[in-house]
């Protein structure tokens, strides 16, 4: 054999050894990664005290009760749950992990009111920071870091005695009692104040374009998947004298109008997102578009998803990495324009002050209280513990958008769909509008001051929001992890699954928490054998108390004697006690309300929401609670209505 045939052959040996060496190593790690993965999960499930609880069978040995619990808003799962196991029991997660499920708002204090004990599980932040184009935001941030942002964000926006969210917007404020102190709205840029939704508008001002009216009435498009097609026939027309039904799925419409209020308010940024999409096919404005890919991207129980949770490795083979991550590279662009823009006028208003004032710090000179100032004050902090660095301003900017609009898209959508479902407090509703003291809501005009003071202190319009809040609370769920072990105090004692008596819950570190957010609000020990019912009648004659509690609730059995738990009106739809001291809850709950009442108010006064009987509306989860058609799953989220205009 020849010396270079020889090389030749051991080159070939070495590199097949060198390929075959690497496999063999890469395997190793994998499998020695999920075993042991696999073996913590389970050493730690057999240590921790939840598996003497009581709680339903796991239904499968690795996803347990988690595809039951995926579609617990259609099953009434966790009231049939409690009724067979009690308020305090255990479901199975991951390779039959047990889970923490309680209701007992003893309990619920002691854990949410302890935030920085009972942390999110990382599984939730990783979730969560999809939408909030990473995780150092607000929402997902945690211990010190949650700390600094929060007292940089909350306290500067609430120290104001009427903060709002926009330093040029009269509009949304959080101060109820007095909404309409401070600066009203310039309205030389062309934009109006009025947040009339434009495609409504249209069926009470007329002002449709003509190239889109029909003898049907507006024509739109079904859903937002849809926006690319040419918008869907309206269905029927009942009769030549009656006004024209329209079908319409009000679920995208909401979401681009919610997405507006929180650009323009929040961050005096005009996404004209529901004058795109009127404009038709392929006008769609790229963050509606960006967010629709992000909350339509896990309609479905998944169980890579689960997996992805235990496995983040997993997350690189996501099949829609690319498009999310489009997604959020648009959040991320849009977001560091906004800071741009804000940065260089904050300059140029340096430039002008130093003119006057000879010594100042740069954060003084930022002086808006909206949020975008609140951040880009904070992202300039001559004291480096306080700042905000650029990329948890972004991740801010993109959660407050986010957080802002889907929720209160999902909340109206839901009040819509509730309204529709309930003609005799639609009627009820409409009357009290009328009765406000105005002529006529119209698209071009600002609403004028003492009609939003009549909107948001009108009873029943309160009712109808606390009421649909309750009823359809957007977040239906969030979860915590102990950080340390604990006794948790319980309001009563509850039996474990050997019939002994405990008084008190036992965690061991690493054990997972669900807090059913929307079963406590439909809880009939609470709300009565008509829980499950949207009767807004039930908050007559009672309003908040100065902590925002509601007074003349029944008393159930919450923290000292008092009504349930909640951050507002005794509901947990916006989580639980107060952040200022410590608890992580909704910081934009007062702006939700306002902001949901206005809506109500601009919609159902000249406008009839109607629904088609025959349809079976179902709740599917991903973060916020979107609605779905049962007999049409693959059409996705929507919610189509029928919408009539009302004659004066
Ligand atoms: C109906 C509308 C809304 C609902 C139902 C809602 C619900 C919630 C809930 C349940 C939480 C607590 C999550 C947890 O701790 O696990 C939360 C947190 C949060 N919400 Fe809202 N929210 C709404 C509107 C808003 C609005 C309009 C904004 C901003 C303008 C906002 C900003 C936030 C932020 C930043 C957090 C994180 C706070 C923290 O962890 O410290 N939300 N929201």
């Amino acid at each position: 054999m020849s010396s270079p045939l020889l090389l030749d052959v051991v080159a070939k040996a070495h590199e097949m050894l060198t390929v075959g060496t690497v496999v063999v190593l890469v395997f190793t790690l994998v499998v020695t990664y999920v075993t042991s993965t696999f073996l913590q999960l389970l050493i730690r499930q057999a240590r921790s005290p939840l598996r003497h609880l009581n709680g339903p069978q796991s239904q499968s040995f690795f996803m347990g009760n988690l595809q039951e619990m995926h579609d617990q808003e259609n099953n009434n799962l966790i009231a049939r749950w409690e009724q067979q196991y009690g308020n305090t029991f255990v479901y199975r997660g991951f390779i039959g992990g047990c889970r923490l499920m309680t209701t007992d708002p003893v309990a619920i204090a002691h854990i949410m009111g302890r935030a920085y004990e009972y942390p999110k599980p990382d599984f939730l932040r990783e979730s969560l920071s999809s939408m909030a184009a990473g995780n150092e935001g607000l929402l997902t941030v945690e211990g010190e870091d949650h700390r600094r942002q929060l007292r940089d964000i909350w306290y500067d926006i609430s120290s104001s005695p009427h903060p709002h969210l926009s330093s040029d917007d009269h509009r949304f404020r959080h101060s109820p009692s007095d909404p309409f102190a401070g600066k009203q709205k310039d309205t030389s840029s062309g934009h109006t104040t009025s947040i009339l939704l434009k495609p409504f508008s249209a069926f009470v001002s007329s002002k449709v374009p003509a190239s889109r009216q029909t003898d049907k009435g507006l024509e739109l498009p079904r859903h937002s998947s849809d926006l690319d097609e040419p918008p869907a026939s309206a269905p029927r027309t009942p009769s030549p004298d009656t006004p024209a039904l329209t079908k319409v799925d009000v679920l995208p419409w909401l979401a681009r109008a919610t997405l507006d209020v929180i650009g323009e308010a929040g961050f005096g940024y005009y996404f004209d997102s529901l004058p795109a999409a009127m404009q038709g096919a392929g006008h769609e404005n790229e963050l509606a578009r960006a967010f629709g890919t992000i909350f339509n991207s896990a309609r479905k129980f998944r169980v890579i998803t689960i997996l992805q949770a235990w496995f983040p490795i997993l997350l690189r083979f996501r099949t829609n990495n690319a498009t999310m991550q489009e997604a959020q590279d648009t959040m991320r662009r849009i977001g560091l324009a906004l800071i741009e823009e804000r940065q260089a006028k904050f300059v140029a208003e340096k430039a002008a002050a130093d003119h006057k004032r000879s010594a100042i710090g740069d954060e003084q000179v930022v002086e808006g209280r909206d949020l975008l100032s609140v951040l880009i004050r904070s992202n300039i902090s001559s004291i480096p513990s306080q700042r905000l660095t650029l990329n948890e301003t972004l991740c801010q900017i993109s959660t407050f958008l986010s957080a802002g609009h889907e929720t209160v898209s999902s909340a109206l959508t839901w009040t819509l769909y509730a309204l529709a479902r309930a003609p005799h407090v639609q009627n009820k509703l409409r009357e009290q509008l009328r009765a406000l003291p105005t002529t006529a809501f119209n698209a071009a005009t600002p609403l004028p001051p003492p009609l939003f003071y009549a909107i948001f202190r009108n009873p029943y319009i309160d009712a109808v929001v606390r009421e649909a809040l309750r009823l359809h609370a957007p977040v239906t769920a969030t979860m915590r992890v102990a950080a340390q072990d604990d006794i948790v105090p319980v309001s009563r004692p509850f039996c474990d699954r050997y019939g002994r008596k405990r008084d008190g819950i036992r965690l061991r570190r690493g054990d997972i928490i669900t807090i059913p957010l929307q079963a406590m609000n439909r809880s009939t020990e609470v709300w009565g054998e008509d829980a499950a019912e949207f009767r807004p009648e039930r908050w007559e004659g009672i309003g908040d108390d100065e902590e925002g509690q509601t007074s003349g609730v029944r008393q159930g059995r919450g923290q000292r004697g008092q009504g349930p738990p909640g951050l507002w009106g005794n509901i947990m739809t916006f989580g639980n006690g107060n952040p200022i001291i410590g608890n992580r809850a909704c910081i934009g709950f007062r702006f939700a309300i306002n902001e949901m009442k206005i809506f109500l108010a601009v919609l159902v006064r000249d406008l009839e929401f109607s629904i088609d009987p025959s349809i079976e509306v179902e709740k599917k989860i991903n973060v916020v609670t979107r609605p779905c058609v049962k007999s049409e799953p693959d059409m996705g989220n929507q919610m189509p209505l029928y919408i009539r205009p009302i004659p004066p």
